[in-house]
């Protein structure tokens, strides 16, 4: 049975269309990032995922249950954003008391070590920086030991050691066969702690599937070399070559396939080619590709 199921689930406000006709299927134990812009409808998902928001159209469920019953269960944990904290209660106490309201919590110990929190189990909430307060609403989030856990944009206080920290954690989490749904704008954070990337743009699916297919899915690979003062006419012919750029000495082509166009380059021309590098598609150029229309 999948983790989380959206079966053609719609969400207005009002007149805003946030989360518009969108279907997904998740199976348990996968790590997914949930990518978008501002407003792509990210927060309404998880919003409707935990229930604390009923879709307009369509149906959620969570193990085959709704939302309400996997909550009601102790099936889902999450780290929502600027999740306010008890300001009197010390770090440990605040965890001991979220982790007593479930069946079958981590105990204490792991938890604190899990968010590494340990050196900061008596401190009181209100004396947290906001990236060790992001450390609490983690470690709050796993608590109740839920299969499964969502993530709002969880590192968007944190500095670059905190969220290194944090991603280390959060697959230590995952490595349990859990299933961790997390929604970011940040591409790296998507390509690097995913096994699957879901992108939304305005409420819709704009693609679905790893970091890899998604950028290969982009086809904009570019291979560049000097070139000097040597001729670059023909280029373009090249197998696989969408376009040529040549600036102080230098050739970019862009291409649907770099193994062909070298293979063309070698063998095809008699240029001397220096300096030759070879890069890939990233997420970013696919991502701005898949949001920008519609
Ligand atoms: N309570 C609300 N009332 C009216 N419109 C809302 C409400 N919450 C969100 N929206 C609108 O719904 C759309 C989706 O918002 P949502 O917060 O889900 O996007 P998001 O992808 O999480 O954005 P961000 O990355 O900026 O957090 C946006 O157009 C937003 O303005």
């Amino acid at each position: 049975m999948n983790a989380i199921v959206f079966d053609h689930v719609s969400k207005h406000y009002g007149d805003v269309l946030a989360v518009d006709d969108l279907s997904i299927a998740i199976e348990p134990g996968k790590t997914v990032a949930l990518l978008g812009p501002n407003g792509a409808g990210k927060s309404t998902s998880v919003n409707l995922l935990l229930g604390l928001l009923k879709p307009s159209r369509g149906t959620v469920a969570v193990h085959g249950r709704t939302p309400d019953e996997a909550v009601k269960a102790g099936e889902m944990g999450a780290m929502l954003q600027n999740g306010a904290l008890i300001p009197e209660l010390s770090v440990k106490e605040l965890i001991d008391l979220v982790r007593r309201l479930y069946p079958r919590p981590l105990d204490l110990r792991q938890i604190l070590e899990l968010a590494d929190l340990t050196d900061l189990a008596g401190r009181r909430a209100n004396k947290l920086s906001g990236g060790q307060a992001q450390r609490v609403r983690f470690a709050l989030a796993v608590a109740g030991a839920p299969r499964i856990l969502l993530l709002d944009e969880p590192t968007s206080a944190m500095d670059v050691e905190s969220r290194l920290r944090f991603w280390a954690s959060m697959h230590d989490y995952a490595a349990g066969g859990r299933t961790v749904l997390f929604a970011t704008h940040y591409l790296e954070e998507a390509d690097e702690h995913s096994d699957r990337v879901i992108v939304i743009a305005r409420g819709r699916l704009a693609a679905d599937g790893t970091a890899a297919e998604i950028k290969a899915g982009a086809g904009d690979h570019t291979v560049s070399f000097l070139i000097g003062e040597q001729p670059s006419a023909g280029l373009d012919r090249l197998p696989g070559v969408s376009a040529v750029e040549v600036a102080d000495g230098t050739v970019t082509l862009r291409t649907a396939d770099s193994d062909a166009t070298l293979a063309g380059l070698y063998r095809g021309t008699t240029l001397d080619v220096r300096e030759l590098r070879l890069s890939g598609a990233d997420l970013e150029a696919a991502f701005l590709a898949l949001t920008k229309e519609s």
